[in-house]
């Protein structure tokens, strides 16, 4: 299957933000369980690139492992080298989609505009990031597809089971979600029966609206 099936096929991309070593691999488990398999690491957390390796290594053949929050080709470069499958930015960075497309990586650039979503298209991105698609809304979304279907989105920032129906309904390949899904507090608790419990019904939303 290729990335992009695959993330359409999860249907939420979950954003691990702020993740731990410690904690890592039983948080991909539980979103796994609850029917999320797609999960980005964000760069900018401490030890991210072995993150990645990790996941890649023990959970590669149940779920697509990729880098959140990169912003220039050479944390592009390290997450690829340590397994990291798919590529996401909250901007466009032209040096980013190109490293991408020289390993053969899907990339998904943030754009906020048609102009911008054209132009990071254009420049090899797979997928644009609408981020932060709260403060657009589903209406925008939709409004973008209009005269550019040929272009998958991934709305992100602000997605919850509330409105995560409406962008799918507007024609988003697949929904991006952080604090709404990884809940922070849970995973401190250890609670990973929670993180399933809210991967289920991201899950089922997502699949109602389809
Ligand atoms: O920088 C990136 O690449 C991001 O992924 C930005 C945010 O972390 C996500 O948009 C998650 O936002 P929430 O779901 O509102 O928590």
């Amino acid at each position: 299957m290729s990335t992009l099936d695959a993330l359409r096929e999860s249907g939420v991309v979950a954003v691990l933000r702020g993740a731990e070593s410690e904690t890592v691999v039983d948080t991909a488990e539980a979103l796994v369980e609850g029917g999320v398999t797609a999960l980005e690491v964000t760069a900018d957390t401490a030890g991210s690139t072995e993150m990645i390796r990790t996941l890649a290594g023990e959970l590669g053949d149940e779920v697509l492992v990729g880098a959140g929050t990169v912003l220039d080709a050479a944390t592009a470069q390290s997450a690829i080298a340590a397994g990291a499958e798919f590529v996401v930015s909250p901007s466009f960075h032209e040096d980013v989609v190109e490293t991408c497309n020289r390993y053969g990586v899907l990339v998904a650039p943030g754009v906020m505009t048609p102009t911008e979503a054209v132009e990071a298209y254009e420049a090899g991105a797979d997928v644009v990031k609408v981020f932060p698609a709260a403060t657009l809304g589903p209406d925008h979304l939709a409004a973008m597809k209009g005269p550019l279907p040929q272009i998958p989105m991934l709305p992100t920032g602000g997605v919850s089971p509330e409105n995560a129906g409406d962008y799918v309904e507007a024609g988003a390949l697949a929904v991006g979600a952080g604090s709404a899904l990884v809940d922070r507090d849970a995973v401190e608790a250890g609670e990973f029966g929670a993180i399933t419990e809210r991967a289920r019904t991201f899950r089922g939303v997502v699949e109602d609206a389809r």
